[in-house]
């Protein structure tokens, strides 16, 4: 379907079929990084050709790689924002957007109408948590498109490597670095901030090996589901790269034993319950939430010498002392706290609340006991 300059036309939705004016569809992106020769480019070279019967836009962020698909895309137009697609049979779109904030997706959809789903390819060295801010919008912008997930791949013969190689320290943190301490890698930041890791190439190396590179990933980043792959060959798309819903729900909260392993020294997640609230109690929390993530302060805790911590990314789920089931989600700094958007609540779920935290030096820090303080126990039924 092809629309004409104006833009698309409101009230027509993908399918031709008439979309509510208040709601438009909007269109899931999923960010997907990995170190470099990951399998980045493998993956989405899978979906591109693989039959999927969806009309999925392939963005690469990323110029000069070797492989030919990319080669064929790359532009360069004096520093402008310019797009390239070329269109394959099954129904995607394959492009290279040199700009990839959320106008040069829209305009991209403008001209080649709207996509099931959009995959962005981020270069080997990027931070995701630089990315992911860009697609995080609040509904009142009218943003057409919005953050599905963040998917990791890792090269299993690699990785436990990368995540020790000093030179693969991550540029602008160094305020936080610490002298003698172990250094923040690109690929921990790109572990950090994934709902699903992929562990590519498996291929590589033996099944004790990928034990060990899986407890590593884990006890990084305790909320991200792991895959393993050889030739990024994926058994499915849905919840693996597609339909991730990864800052709308929250169900890996419930995993057994989620933030209680400590092989990495460098990144770590933490647990900490929380009660059922009251209006009172539920402000402390925002407040609490706007000191630790806004201003690195954490209430109750007097600064010293030490190193200060990070933190890339945080979940959670509480109730108020209304029964309503509320969900926390955050990214680096940026946060929201609303309402459980599903309108059946999972039964399964346990009435637990509990807020998890993945970032840098939380070990040092009791995070459990300033989040107590800040806002008490639960009010009596
Ligand atoms: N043995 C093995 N090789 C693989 C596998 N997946 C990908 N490769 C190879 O690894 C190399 C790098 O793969 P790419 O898909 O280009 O990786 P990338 O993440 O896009 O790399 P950059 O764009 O350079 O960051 C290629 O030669 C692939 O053929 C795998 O599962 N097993
Ligand atoms: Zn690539």
């Amino acid at each position: 379907m092809d629309w004409d300059d104006e833009g698309p036309p409101d009230l027509v939705g993908a399918g031709g079929e008439l979309a509510s004016e208040e709601t438009p569809v909007k269109v899931p992106i999923t960010i997907v990084t990995g170190y470099l020769g990951a399998g980045k480019t493998t993956l989405l070279n899978y979906i591109l050709t693989a039959e999927h019967g969806k009309k999925i836009a392939v963005i690469m962020n990323e110029f000069g790689d070797s492989l030919d698909i990319e080669k064929s895309l790359t532009i360069n137009k004096d520093g402008e924002s310019v797009e390239e697609w070329m269109e394959v049979g099954n129904g995607c779109i394959c492009c290279s957007v040199k700009d990839t904030g959320v106008a040069a997706i829209e305009s991209l959809m403008e001209k080649k109408g709207k996509f099931d789903y959009i995959l962005l390819e981020t270069t080997g060295l990027a931070d995701p948590g630089n990315i992911a801010p860009m697609f995080w919008m609040d509904d009142g912008l009218g943003s057409t498109i919005y953050l599905d997930g963040i998917v990791t791949l890792v090269d299993a013969k690699n990785i436990l490597r990368s995540l020790d190689d000093p030179a693969g320290k991550v540029e602008g943190h160094e305020e936080t670095d610490d002298a003698h301490g172990p250094v923040m890698t690109t690929a921990h930041v790109q572990i950090s901030h994934a709902d699903v890791v992929v562990i590519n190439k498996s291929d590589l190396v033996s099944e004790l090996e990928l034990q060990a590179v899986r407890d590593r990933i884990e006890s990084i980043n305790g909320l991200a589901k792991i895959f393993v792959t050889s030739q990024s060959v994926v058994p499915h798309l849905e919840g693996f790269l597609l339909d991730l819903h990864a800052y709308d729900s929250v169900k890996e909260l419930d995993r057994p034993g989620l933030g209680h392993s400590h092989i990495d020294k460098t990144i770590s997640t933490i647990s900490i319950p929380l009660p059922i609230m009251t209006e009172t109690q539920q402000s402390a929390l925002d407040a609490w939430l706007r000191s630790v993530l806004w201003e690195n302060v954490l209430p109750g805790h007097t600064p010293s010498d030490g190193p200060a911590y990070d933190i890339h990314r945080v979940k959670g789920r509480f109730f108020a002392h209304d029964g309503r089931e509320k969900f926390i989600q955050g990214v680096r700094e940026i946060f929201d706290v609303f309402d459980n958007p599903s309108e059946q609540p999972d039964p399964d779920v346990s009435r637990v609340g509990k807020l998890v935290l993945i970032g840098r030096h939380l070990d040092r820090f009791d995070f459990g006991k300033s989040l107590a303080d800040a806002v008490g126990e639960a009010p009596p039924t």
